[in-house]
């Protein structure tokens, strides 16, 4: 009996049926060597907000690093249909294509191109299911510790979804949201693999568990001096819990230690945390901190700052780790050429039309540094100093005077990645630095000023040609 635990997640296996179809009909028709070139973009801002943070990155690489089929899966293939040819094909396979991607971190946003995919046709198409399971769901849950960090005035941001996370999907939510710039996370094995601090406070049922609130605090903070943090909502915040916790914190002085914080978990957290804020302090515990957590989220947090509340340190699960109210990123990969020839996917509507061709984006920013405009153009292009509307083409926009950066770049070359790791503190860093670039208007949250994304006239050019083929060979 196999179980997720007990299966390499490296496996080839990790894709759609239908990939495996469309390779052993490539492979049928000898065409396993033909070249084509894939886009991964998404098209609408999750959150109605105006910007994502590029995430996942890190753990793409390897993983396509290692993507290969074992005996276990070929042998399911074989049982599933699969032809004796391609499978001996399968047996050999790994991925040797080449990747020009955002830098993780990035700060991005719809129509333009965020990973290149150069490769053989079976490589490239075995790769989209597990590159949009990867950047789309961690680029969501980033996006999301961001706009909470956005409105967090500097105070601890830990990740508590674990247990409401989607499955096992809960640990990258947790590399995802110190990606986006979460300071910790409650998940342990996250925490572990990834480099993570890991923090954690107590249950209600460490306190239930016990006769007396005060027993339970007094025997857990004998175990536990260091970064102790009690919970004190299990039955009355201001009568029992803060009273019962500032005898504790005075205990704890006595032994030499300090009572890190307390956590207050329902009811109305502006008030409670006012009033146990004026309760420590008058007892002489002004350096205890107050944690809050309970289905929060960005505007939650926005709002108890605006209503005065003095709150140190949140912990968000349910709303972080699951995406909440977005269920996921809508990223797609779609082919952009294939064999040295341009190509588009048409569609009724424009805006779902693709830009063919081998693609670049660069960035324009003003002289303090700050984002204007993104653009995107066709590799050939000289680097464009005019962009249009991607689909009001009358639209245009000059570019002159601002410095630009191309955006894309090499990460992996035949298989291998090109760069030492990054780690997911210096990915948290580089996007802190990047939004930090992104003007005000386009992070509020209420109707989120569009930043601009704009195509080459060259590139308009190609699909405009592309699109009247195909549409004349449709007549
Ligand atoms: N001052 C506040 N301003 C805005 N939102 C708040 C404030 N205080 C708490 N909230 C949020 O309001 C929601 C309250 O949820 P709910 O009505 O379930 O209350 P509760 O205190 O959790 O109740 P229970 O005692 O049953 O657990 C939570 O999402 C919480 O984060
Ligand atoms: O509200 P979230 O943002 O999802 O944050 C995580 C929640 O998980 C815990 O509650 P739970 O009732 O699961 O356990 P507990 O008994 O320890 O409170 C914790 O007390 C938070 O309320
Ligand atoms: O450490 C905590 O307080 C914690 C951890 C996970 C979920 N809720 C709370």
């Amino acid at each position: 009996m196999q179980h997720i635990f007990s299966t390499d997640l490296t496996s080839g296996l990790y894709t759609d049926m239908y990939q495996l179809s469309m390779a052993h009909s490539h492979f049928n028709y000898n065409r396993q060597n033909e070249q084509v070139v894939f886009d991964y973009f998404f098209r609408k801002q999750p959150y109605d907000g105006g910007f994502t943070v590029f995430s996942g990155l890190g753990e793409l690489l390897p993983l396509l690093q290692e993507f290969k089929f074992s005996d276990r899966d070929i042998d399911w293939l074989h049982k599933n249909g699969f032809k004796t040819e391609f499978l001996e094909f399968l047996r050999g396979f790994r991925f040797n294509g080449t990747l020009h991607s955002m830098r993780e971190g990035e700060i991005v946003f719809p129509q333009e191109p965020l990973v290149r995919v150069q490769g053989n046709i079976v490589e490239a198409q075995l790769a989209e299911t597990v590159l949009l399971n990867y950047l789309n769901f961690q680029s969501l849950v980033a996006t999301k510790a961001a706009r909470i960090k956005l409105v967090a005035r500097g105070a601890a941001l830990s990740e508590f979804g674990l247990r409401r996370a989607q499955g096992l999907g809960g640990m990258f939510a947790s590399r995802a949201a110190f990606t986006g710039g979460f300071t910790s996370t409650s998940n342990v094995l996250a925490a572990s693999i990834y480099g993570l601090p890991a923090v954690g406070t107590m249950a209600h049922a460490y306190i239930q568990s016990y006769d007396d609130e005060l027993e339970a605090f007094r025997s857990f903070a004998k175990v536990n001096p260091e970064g102790c943090v009690l919970l004190v909502d299990t039955y009355d915040t201001l009568k029992i819990g803060v009273p019962n916790a500032i005898t504790v914190g005075k205990e704890m002085e006595q032994e030499g230690h300090k009572l890190m914080g307390i956590r207050l978990d329902s009811g109305d957290l502006a008030y409670l945390a006012k009033q146990a804020r004026q309760m420590l302090d008058e007892a002489g515990l002004n350096y205890v901190k107050i944690v809050a957590s309970n289905q929060l989220d960005e505007h939650i947090i926005k709002s108890l700052f605006e209503q005065g509340a003095p709150i140190d340190i949140f912990g968000v699960g349910t709303n972080l780790a699951t995406g909440k109210p977005d269920a996921a990123l809508d990223g797609v990969y779609k082919l952009s050429m294939a064999n040295d020839e341009p190509r588009l996917k048409l569609s009724e509507n424009i805006k779902k039309t693709t830009l063919p061709g081998l693609k670049q984006v660069y960035r324009y920013s003003d002289d303090k540094g700050n984002f204007i405009a993104d653009a995107v153009a066709l590799e050939s292009d000289a680097v464009p100093v005019a962009m249009h509307h991607p689909y009001e083409p009358d639209k245009s926009m000059s570019l002159e005077g601002y410095s630009s950066e191309a955006l894309l770049q090499l990460v992996m070359q035949n298989g291998e990645p090109t760069n030492a790791p990054t780690s997911v503190t210096d990915v948290a860093a580089y996007a802190t630095e990047r939004l930090s670039k992104l003007s005000a208007e386009h992070k509020r949250f209420e109707n989120p000023h569009i930043y601009k994304v704009g195509v080459s006239k060259q590139l308009l050019d190609l699909r405009n040609d592309l699109r009247s083929k195909y549409k004349k060979e449709s007549l």
